[in-house]
């Protein structure tokens, strides 16, 4: 089946200015190759500064202007160039952003879920869509100020998946809510994907990303190091790149152990594997050459010793 969107070796980098005019480019994220198909939950999974809400701005066309981008990204087999994603976006492509402060402050939320169309079929939907996540139907009279932090974000998914859109892109979409309401939300977002939809879920919660995905991409210091079906991550053998298997070791039902160190920082990233300097598995050439990204037991994995299982 032909993917809902595929993304080819994207590459994001900023121009920043040092001191006085000297330039230097900061890379953020490298090569990433994604694809999603129909009717597929595919959620991205790395840590804080990652990359993860980049990605889902470069996807949307919403990336500062001090920012270059490469690579290709296709929806429904055709090329996403500006034009079309303007003409896409928040209709058949939405985001469901990180942060709420994406509300308009000076407007009520009806006419900001309704997009300020007053057809009652319009107004109809918006009530539908309140309730079903549990918001009262006077949220539509309020101002996003007048809003709990779990209500607006509630307010952010109602106007996201007012449309019935193709392509779900949502970064973080359930921090500060119970497990109740995050849940009436990963559920509504496989329902999308279940009646054909494609939806990217953007977390740092491995735990909750495998509750709903079909896939798992695993992102680190901007690269994916691993993509892996959700079934893999049952055993730790089933995975194939250690830092993987390290955020599967830290999971609290596998033991919580987290791995010591951090991510390097933009400006900070190693020649070789990125990973080399918290891998428990690298030796000599990890340090000096940069794995490519291959296919690897029916998965992808950027590493050049991959599967070996820790003891
Ligand atoms: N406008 C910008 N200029 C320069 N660097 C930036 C800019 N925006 C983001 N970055 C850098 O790019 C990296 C990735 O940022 P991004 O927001 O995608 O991370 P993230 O994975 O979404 O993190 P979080 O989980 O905290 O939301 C970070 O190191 C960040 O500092
Ligand atoms: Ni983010």
């Amino acid at each position: 089946m032909e993917p809902i969107l595929d993304v080819e070796g994207l590459s994001i980098s900023f121009r920043q200015y040092d001191r006085g005019a000297h330039q230097r480019t900061l890379p953020v994220i490298h090569d990433l190759s994604l694809s999603i198909a129909p009717g597929q939950v595919v959620a991205v999974v790395g840590s804080s500064g990652s990359g993860k809400s980049l990605l889902a701005h470069a996807l949307l066309d919403i990336l500062p202007a001090n920012s270059a981008r490469e690579g290709v990204i296709r929806y429904r087999g055709e090329p996403l160039t500006p034009a079309r994603t303007a003409a896409l976006r928040g209709t058949e492509i939405v985001l469901v952003p990180q942060g709420v402060t994406y509300l308009d402050p000076l407007m009520k939320v009806g006419p900001q879920i309704c997009k300020g169309r007053r057809e009652g079929r319009v107004r109809e939907a918006c009530r539908a869509v309140l309730a079903r996540y549990g918001l009262p139907p006077d949220t539509e009279e309020r101002y996003p100020f007048e809003l709990s932090g779990g209500m607006a974000r509630r307010v952010l998914i109602s106007t996201a998946v007012m449309e019935s859109p193709r392509l779900v892109i949502a970064d973080e979409p359930t921090p500060g809510l119970d497990a109740r309401a995050a849940g009436r939300i990963l559920g509504h977002f496989r329902e999308l994907a279940d009646g054909g939809a494609g939806v990217l879920l953007i977390t740092h919660d491995l735990e909750l990303a495998l509750t709903i995905a079909d896939r798992v991409a695993v992102l680190y210091a901007g690269e994916t190091v691993e993509e892996a079906a959700a079934a893999d991550f049952t055993t730790p053998g089933g995975l194939r790149h250690p830092y993987t298997r390290a955020l599967w070791a830290a999971l609290p039902q596998n033991g919580f152990r987290p791995i010591p160190g951090s991510q390097p920082a933009p400006g900070e990233i190693p020649t070789g594997c990125r990973f080399a300097p918290r891998c428990p598995r690298c030796r000599g050439d990890c340090q000096e050459t940069h794995p490519a990204y291959r296919s690897f037991r029916g998965g992808m994995v950027r590493c050049d010793f991959p599967g070996e299982v820790m003891e």
